[in-house]
């Protein structure tokens, strides 16, 4: 896999819907992504996060302010050239027809190297399927499969594209434990190979254990980046999420705990 492009944000306002009159999500973020660097994406239900990751891969437009990919806005991409550079995992799929697991992924694979056989994304497909633990699943109708089998499908697609920029939405969230552990570790190999990831996530300890940076959204235009110990601390998330955090440092590990008994900070 070729290295992941710097990805910057300048002055960066996004709008809920991406409509001019939508409630403002990101008032002006400034922001600086090299390659190599694993974020997570945090905040409240509706803060923007998945909205964040669109416009980050081109499918939002911003109200004010730029997104950078290289050395060219993300705007003057074409979509051939960016499909190269970033695959993106949404937080939901529609499956509306009959189609394999095998052929979705290698559907990814193509969209990316029409000059493919369709031999070779075959192969590529089954590879990415093993990597998630789905290669038993690549003959299934993707409308048969559970949650997290549908989840493991929709990551092997994002992997098959072979574009170093991953752009994750909630990648976690119908993924039982061994299968998290698992995605973490494929991630922290992606990015070792000079590619990034960018990921939303609800889940603090996940969020620790994955990131080396984080960016925290308030849900009123607000947002805090950073190296990931700066970002994620008890006062700032309790603030974000409006519940009371509590941290436990162990050595080099950060724990979360909430306290849903309590009052909010
Ligand atoms: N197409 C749309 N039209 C109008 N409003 C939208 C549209 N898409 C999203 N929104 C609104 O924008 C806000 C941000 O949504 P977004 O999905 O980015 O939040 P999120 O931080 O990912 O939330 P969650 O944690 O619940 O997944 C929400 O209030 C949502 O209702």
């Amino acid at each position: 896999m070729k290295a992941a492009l710097p990805l910057q944000c300048d002055a960066l306002q996004l709008r809920a819907g991406g409509a001019d009159d939508g409630r403002v999500l990101v008032a002006a973020l400034d922001l600086r992504v090299q390659p190599g660097e694993r974020w997570v994406l945090l905040g409240p239900n509706g803060a923007g996060k998945s909205t964040l990751l669109a416009a980050l891969a081109g499918l939002v437009q911003p109200a004010q302010g730029r997104i950078v990919l290289g050395d060219q806005p993300l705007a003057a991409w074409s979509p051939r050239e960016l499909a190269r550079e970033r695959a993106w995992c949404p937080q939901f799929w529609l499956d509306p027809f009959p189609v394999t697991a095998w052929e979705t992924v290698a559907g990814a694979a193509l969209v990316s190297q029409p000059g493919r056989s369709m031999a070779e994304c075959r192969a590529l497909a089954q590879q990415c399927l093993e990597q998630l633990d789905a290669a038993h699943l690549a003959d299934k109708d993707v409308r048969t499969l559970s949650g997290g089998e549908r989840q493991r499908v929709a990551l092997a697609a994002a992997c098959a594209q072979a574009a170093p920029l991953l752009l994750l939405d909630e990648p976690t969230s119908h993924l039982d434990w061994a299968h998290q552990a698992a995605l973490q570790g494929l991630l922290q190999r992606w990015s070792a190979e000079q590619g990034t990831v960018i990921a939303a996530v609800h889940d603090l300890n996940l969020a620790w254990t994955l990131a080396t940076h984080a960016l925290l959204l308030d849900g009123s235009g607000g947002a805090v980046a950073g190296v990931r110990d700066e970002v994620l601390t008890a006062q700032a998330l309790g603030q974000a999420y409006g519940v009371r955090v509590s941290v436990l440092d162990e050595g080099a590990a950060r724990w979360f705990r909430i306290d849903f008994g309590r009052e909010a900070v």
